[in-house]
């Protein structure tokens, strides 16, 4: 079977599917935390992987970047491939004062400049938030392994080069820990479709300060993040 965006077969995925932006992330995890990873699609370069961790099935697709990219993926994992669980591991600029490079934070809930949402409530507010369960999980692994993560709003944009710096400071008043550019959309269509989800990063740069990680470090502190996210998985 196909879908427009996924060329895999009925039960190539498992229930849950780890979703960095970047395909060669997805297989750069693959290669270096699953057993037994076999590539299960390819279309547009965007590779999806499953394999297992600890003996649990696991799945790793890229999101490519942006909300209309993730929604793409994830319905087509919600509605033609059964997805349950979509845990978006991705990286973020950090927002708020005490947020610091190479800091994991947890998207609880995610606000937005897009549309995408209201136009799910006929123009209502709508409040995307992650499945307190995965979430749960998430901040326990974390703690399991030693690892101090932030918990709280980020902010979802459709501008990654916003026309108005000052505008991260009215985000960051309001408490907003981060900025990316997938999580509203990816929890907006879980609750469509009737899926979980929840979104962790890694803070790769400051908004606001500058202050940005080597690129040489960059592997290791994304390495913290998935493991956080593959130790949260239940079997
Ligand atoms: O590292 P990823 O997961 O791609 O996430 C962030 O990086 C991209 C922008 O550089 C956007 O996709 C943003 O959300
Ligand atoms: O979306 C993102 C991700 C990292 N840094 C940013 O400024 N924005």
């Amino acid at each position: 079977m196909s879908t427009p965006h996924i060329e895999a077969n009925n039960g190539d995925f498992a229930q849950t599917v780890l979703m960095p932006g970047d395909p060669l992330r997805a297989q750069y995890i693959a290669e270096n935390f699953l057993d037994d990873a076999v590539k299960v699609t390819g279309v547009r370069n965007m590779y999806g992987f499953t394999g297992t961790y600890k003996g649990k099935p696991v799945s790793i697709m890229g999101s490519g970047m942006g909300i209309p990219s993730m929604s793409i993926y994830a319905r087509e994992l919600i509605v033609s491939y059964g997805v349950k669980n979509l845990i978006r591991i991705g990286t973020c600029g950090g927002i708020g004062s005490d947020i610091k490079i190479r800091d994991v934070i947890f998207a609880q809930g995610a606000s937005t400049d897009s549309n995408v949402n209201r136009a799910r409530v006929r123009g209502y507010d709508f409040s995307a938030i992650a499945d307190f369960d995965l979430l749960v999980n998430g901040v326990n692994a974390a703690k399991e392994l030693g690892i101090k993560a932030k918990v709280g709003n980020v902010f979802t944009t459709d501008t990654f080069y916003q026309a108005d710096n000052t505008f991260y400071q009215e985000l960051d008043k309001l408490g907003m820990l981060a900025v990316d550019m997938e999580t509203a959309g990816l929890y907006g269509v879980a609750a469509e479709y009737g899926a979980k989800a929840m979104a962790l990063f890694t803070v790769s740069d400051h908004v606001i300060t500058g202050e940005a990680t080597p690129s040489d470090e960059r592997q290791s502190t994304f390495n913290e993040m998935v493991k956080i996210a593959l130790e949260s998985i239940e079997a």
